[in-house]
């Protein structure tokens, strides 16, 4: 009949993600239980309907009106759009000759994890499909700790000044009088920051629009310093290498699918794995050791600046695999706590500025964000903890109990261990501000495999150049003739074609006659 075939039609034409609540009512034929208010006082039916009652006596109307008064947190001040997934990273090669974290050490040894996607400027709600980085952030949850690796789907960042990143920040989220993206402040600011050229260009490239979190490589970026059991240091950048292959979407078809589904990201993810369909990255490193680092003609610790080819080694790690969506987006997106610091003994981490800036700031702003017990929420809880911290909003948990609250102490309150193969000094190293234009060129020379991806950089570039003042226009056609003579022209000559055009954003409307029926 024809409910039977609505019912066969909708169980296999729709995507897991539309069938959430239709499958929660498969598992669960009768209600999950009787309702009661968040103290567990049991809710009788008439208390339902609040209409001509005296709602203040209502106990059931009062809990639930406050509760949703309060239920936001506030989101993340950039990464605020995003989704997360659970998993595992399974070890695949012996990597003890460069670290000792224990995470990475024993083929077949696996550890769970927590991932989060996100993009950078999106407000929660956002577009996934708006040009610009896109983020993966992995949390090992490992028996010395939790590490966090944060990682961006382009192996260069930006900036190299910490003090940059506030004022990228603010140009690239809204503006303050009309609370509106703003293509204005972005090139003024990338323009008056050369350093910003080459993780711009890559932002303007196909790069900038991944077709899903699934197609996209992620890259931790910096140069961390690592250490095996002897003692003995390495530097690596860690790659997450996806196993779907990249893809990419070009600009008309991003503009295309967010018409119908901004969330095309986030629902891509959750529907490839609740249809077991599971997302795989191999986790690579790149190695160089500290002879291969003295004898280099560039700075291998400048995040702005890729490391160039023939200069490391690169060796695999392990894969990294989530076959799990949340019960609850809530419970482990929006809780959960991500810092750059959470590492491991061998793993001693990057030392340029701006990972220093990141140590600081990732905590300050999740204790804005979830309290100063962050780290006992369910999602951030390290395997093992015993701690001095007490105290403080909730979730305190066990709260350490009735355990010494001071340290040292002589009664049995928690003690630090030695790490004998933990390297005695750390290198400490200058950082040039001079801009080297030689790294956006040859982005766009090299890593660009062809004329016709350097066309679409092009025409992406022109697209946020018509909504900018002629001063700014000229500022990055000189800088862009500066990086590459045919970049230069070509821009230019789109430009100029482009504003031969009608550039007012104004949609063409439907009109249609007014009713007059009431
Ligand atoms: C000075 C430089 C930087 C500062 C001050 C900074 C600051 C922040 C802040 C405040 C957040 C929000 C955290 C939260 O509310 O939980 C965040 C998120 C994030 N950042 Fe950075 N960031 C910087 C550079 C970078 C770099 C170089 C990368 C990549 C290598 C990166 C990757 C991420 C990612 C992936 C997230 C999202 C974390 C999540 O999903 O919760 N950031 N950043």
């Amino acid at each position: 009949n024809r409910f039977q075939f609505a019912s066969y039609t909708y169980e296999n034409k729709t995507d897991p993600a539309t069938r959430q609540l239709y499958e929660f009512r498969k598992e669960h034929p009768e209600p999950i239980g009787l309702l009661t208010t968040s103290s567990g006082y049991p809710v009788e039916i008439r208390d339902t309907i609040t209409l001509n009652t005296d709602i203040f006596s209502n106990t059931f109307f009062v809990d639930s009106i406050l509760h949703l008064d309060h239920e936001r947190v506030p989101e993340r001040v950039v990464h605020a759009k995003g989704t997360a997934a659970l998993g595992y990273f399974e070890v695949t090669s012996d990597v003890s000759k460069y670290t000792k974290a224990d995470v990475f050490n024993g083929i077949g040894k696996k550890t769970p994890v927590v991932g989060r996607f996100s993009s950078v400027a999106q407000n929660k709600g956002g577009n996934d499909l708006a040009r610009e980085f896109k983020g993966l952030s992995v949390k090992f949850y490992t028996q010395e700790g939790n590490l966090d690796l944060l990682c961006l789907n382009v192996p260069v960042f930006v900036l190299k000044d910490p003090e940059y990143f506030v004022h990228f920040a603010h140009a690239s989220k809204r503006n303050p009088r009309t609370d509106l993206f703003d293509d204005t402040a972005k090139l003024d600011l990338l323009t008056l920051r050369p350093e910003m050229l080459h993780g711009s260009l890559w932002m303007l490239s196909d790069y900038g629009i991944p077709n899903g979190y699934r197609k996209m490589d992620a890259f931790a970026i910096h140069t961390f310093e690592v250490n095996n059991r002897q003692g003995e240091k390495y530097f690596v950048r860690f790659n997450f290498r996806t196993e779907q292959g990249i893809e990419n979407l070009s600009s008309d078809e991003a503009i295309k699918i967010s018409g119908e589904d901004q969330d095309y990201y986030n629902r891509d993810l959750y529907n490839a794995i609740a249809m077991k369909n599971y997302p795989i990255w191999i986790l690579e490193m790149d190695v160089m050791t500290y002879e291969d680092i003295l004898n280099l003609n560039y700075d291998p610790f400048d995040i702005t600046v890729l490391w160039k080819k023939g200069t490391y080694q690169t060796v695999q790690i392990g894969r990294l695999i989530f076959n799990e969506n949340p019960d609850n987006m809530f419970r482990i997106s929006e809780q959960s706590a991500f810092n750059p610091g959470n590492l491991v003994p061998g793993i001693p981490g990057p030392f340029d500025n701006v990972f220093k800036s990141r140590r600081l700031s990732y905590q300050d702003t999740q204790i804005h964000r979830l309290g100063i017990n962050r780290n006992r929420i369910e999602v951030n809880c390290p395997i093992y903890r015993k701690a001095y911290n007490r105290d403080g909003y909730p979730p305190v948990k066990d709260n350490m109990r009735d355990a010494p609250n001071y340290f040292p102490n002589s009664f049995s309150g928690p003690v630090p261990f030695v790490d004998a193969s933990r390297p005695k000094e750390r290198l400490w190293i200058m950082e040039s501000n001079a801009v080297d234009l030689e790294e956006a060129s040859y982005f766009y020379n090299y890593v660009l495999e062809n004329d016709e991806h350097r066309d679409r950089l092009a025409n992406n570039t022109v697209k946020l150049l018509l909504q900018n003042p002629p001063f700014i226009q000229r500022r990055l056609i000189n800088l862009f003739y500066l990086v590459d003579q045919h970049l230069g022209e070509q821009v230019s000559n789109k430009l100029y074609r482009a504003l031969k055009t009608d550039i007012t954003r104004n949609p063409k409307v439907l009109r249609i006659p007014r009713l007059r029926c009431y």
